[in-house]
């Protein structure tokens, strides 16, 4: 009897778990968060200046700009569809081009995946 029960138990624990999985499924995005906390404890946002991202503008380092807001695609690099186009305004603003024809707009919620922080204007 005490058997039964412990196996309905471990088979409820079980199955609740797995439940539990595929309700909250473990989201990529959490890992991206660049917020950080100043000494207060309070969050802050990661600013760089143009001269900062210009230094990423290259295949194995590519940093870009989309409307004021900078994105590190490197491991994006030699997936993108579109090739080494992602690399026409590397290290500098490529909103004009991202936002051009070739994109559809599920891009737009693909790229906040590589969000690393604002540009300091
Ligand atoms: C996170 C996702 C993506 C990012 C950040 C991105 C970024 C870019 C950038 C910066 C450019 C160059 C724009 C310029 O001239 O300055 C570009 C071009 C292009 N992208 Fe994307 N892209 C993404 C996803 C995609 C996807 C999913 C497709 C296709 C299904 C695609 C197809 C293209 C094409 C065809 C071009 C133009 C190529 C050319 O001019 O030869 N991109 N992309």
């Amino acid at each position: 009897m005490d058997t039964l029960l412990l196996v309905m138990l471990a088979t409820i624990l079980f199955a609740g778990s797995l439940i539990a999985i595929f309700l909250f499924p473990y989201d990529s995005k959490d890992l991206k968060q660049v917020k950080t906390r100043d000494t207060t404890g309070k969050e802050t946002q990661q600013f760089f200046t143009l001269s900062e991202v210009s230094k990423h503008n290259q295949a194995t380092d590519c940093w870009i700009i989309i409307k004021n807001k900078v994105y590190d695609v490197t491991s994006y690099v030699e997936e993108h569809p579109g090739g080494y186009a992602i690399l026409n305004h590397a290290g500098g603003d490529s909103t004009e081009g991202f936002y051009g024809p070739q994109h559809a707009s599920r891009v737009f919620d693909m790229v906040e995946e590589f969000y690393i922080g604002d540009l300091k204007l």
